[in-house]
């Protein structure tokens, strides 16, 4: 079986993901617990390029463009696919990932990205069984992650979190396999929502 946790930054998918492995864990399940962009040379080119804004992502003088951007998080996601994500699912392990694509539609989308180009550029990813969109207002991630983004830049990123909560929320209507889950609740409230979607997903096996 193969969940992915989704949300906008700050929105509890680490805490939850981890929850989710050790419930799988203490049920005698073997799983596979990982995250994308992964920590192989990809993930850390991505880091280096994408993530830090500094001058490492600067390309003759200019800041990478998003279409660059997203092929990098594509080609991190195929080897992640090829090499981890695949062979775990034919082994029977539960593998739970900590995005996947579908922070690529919701991210790249909201820097102006055409959806469909997008959509097609990831069709390689093999679909997960169930999605968990942790879903909350910006505000409150924001308040959660206070201190991980430099205040100046707060009110431009607090903009592009919104953009990306609300393209999440349009995707879950497109892809059957998202599940909105409310993430304004306790850890443990939250927890129980997840095992409860992921309860009836293993009654369909
Ligand atoms: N339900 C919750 N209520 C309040 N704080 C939470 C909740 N879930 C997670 N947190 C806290 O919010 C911060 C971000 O959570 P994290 O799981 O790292 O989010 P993400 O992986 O989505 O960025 C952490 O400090 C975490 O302890
Ligand atoms: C996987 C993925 C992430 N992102 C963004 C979402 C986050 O803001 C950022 C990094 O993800 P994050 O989960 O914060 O990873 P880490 O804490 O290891 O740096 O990358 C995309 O824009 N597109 C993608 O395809």
């Amino acid at each position: 079986m193969f969940i992915v946790i989704e949300g906008i930054d700050g929105a509890g998918k680490s805490t939850q993901a981890k929850l989710l492995a050790e419930w799988f864990e203490e049920r005698g399940y073997e799983v596979v617990l990982t995250k994308e962009p992964t920590d192989t040379a990809f993930g850390k080119l991505i880091r280096k390029l994408v993530l830090t804004g500094g001058k490492e992502g600067i390309i003759d003088g200019a800041r990478i463009s998003h279409e660059a951007e997203a092929l990098l998080f594509a080609a991190d996601r195929a080897e992640h696919v090829a090499k981890l994500i695949k062979p775990s699912i034919e082994a029977g392990k539960i593998v739970i990932s900590d995005r996947y694509f579908y922070s690529s539609l919701a991210y790249q989308w909201a820097r102006g990205l055409d959806l469909e180009w997008l959509i097609d550029l990831n069709r390689f990813a093999v679909r997960p069984d169930l999605v968990i969109l942790l879903d909350l207002p910006v505000k409150e991630s924001m308040k959660r992650i206070n201190g991980r983004s430099i205040k100046t830049e707060f009110d431009r990123i607090a903009e592009l979190q919104k953009r990306v909560r609300e393209n999440y929320l349009k995707l879950a209507e497109r892809f059957p396999e998202m599940r909105i889950v409310n993430a304004l609740a306790s850890v443990e409230d939250i927890h129980n929502d997840i095992v409860a979607l992921v309860e009836h997903e293993l009654s369909k096996k």
